[in-house]
């Protein structure tokens, strides 16, 4: 579980996220809301790429402020622009570059990069550039990349924004199918009707917390 008690947190003297607690239970949950009200700070939250000014955030007990390294490891984080998450030059190997920290052993590192391929379709790629993939490949491998490391969790900051109406599918298919519980930031709305939860942010405030159709009714009327 992931349990926000009381956060909030500013940027200089401009409140960003106000007195939010919420626990994460469902496996499938959507984050919405405009431009600005909280959405990328709230992500980040969860794998303690930031941590907030006042307030708690707990992964399974361990807390992002003290535990970061741990948490990391629990919680995996896809960005919106892949380009930003490639680091190495091909794919197979910008796949492995996560595995080589956790000093695993050469063949299981093979093993999973190779596992991770033929799952997400992938293996005819897999000794190519990475930056001449499309974006759709791209953001594909951005995904193999952290699946791979087998974090509890997955923070999916914006993953469908660049992305062609096919590959936007194509994406939301792969988050239904994983084991792991997912946390989806989007402003593709009409993808998110197999959610479980949908949490509705404005001006900081978790201003709705429902399922899909309710959720994003609200949300609509809010940008009215
Ligand atoms: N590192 C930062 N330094 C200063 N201000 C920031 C920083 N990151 C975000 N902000 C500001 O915090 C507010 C909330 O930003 P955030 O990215 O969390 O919103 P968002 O809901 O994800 O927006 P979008 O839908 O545009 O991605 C915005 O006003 C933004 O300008």
């Amino acid at each position: 579980m992931i349990e926000l008690i009381q956060v909030s947190h500013r940027y200089g003297d401009h409140p960003v996220l106000r007195d939010v607690s919420l626990s994460i239970t469902e496996r499938r949950v959507a984050v919405v809301g405009a431009n600005g009200s909280g959405k990328s700070t709230f992500a980040r939250l969860l794998n303690g790429l930031v941590i907030p000014d006042e307030g708690t955030v707990t992964v399974d007990g361990l807390d992002t402020r003290t535990d970061g390294k741990a948490v990391r490891r629990k919680v995996g984080f896809v960005f919106q622009d892949p380009d930003t998450q490639i680091v190495y030059p091909t794919v197979e190997e910008d796949i492995a570059f996560g595995l080589k920290n956790l000093k695993l052993d050469k063949a299981e590192i093979a093993r999973r990069v190779a596992g991770v391929l033929d799952r997400y379709g992938l293996t005819e790629h897999r000794t190519r550039s990475a930056h001449l993939l499309s974006g759709g490949q791209k953001q594909l491998l951005a995904i193999c990349s952290v699946l791979v490391m087998e974090p509890a969790y997955v923070v999916f900051d914006e993953p469908t924004t660049l992305l062609d109406l096919r590959n936007k599918r194509k994406i939301v298919e792969i988050v239904a199918g994983l084991p792991q519980t997912a946390i989806f930031i989007s402003h593709d709305l009409d993808l998110l009707g197999g959610f479980d939860r949908v949490l509705v942010f404005d001006g900081g405030r978790v201003v709705a917390d429902d399922c899909p159709g309710p959720a994003i009714a609200r949300y609509i009327e809010l940008m009215n």
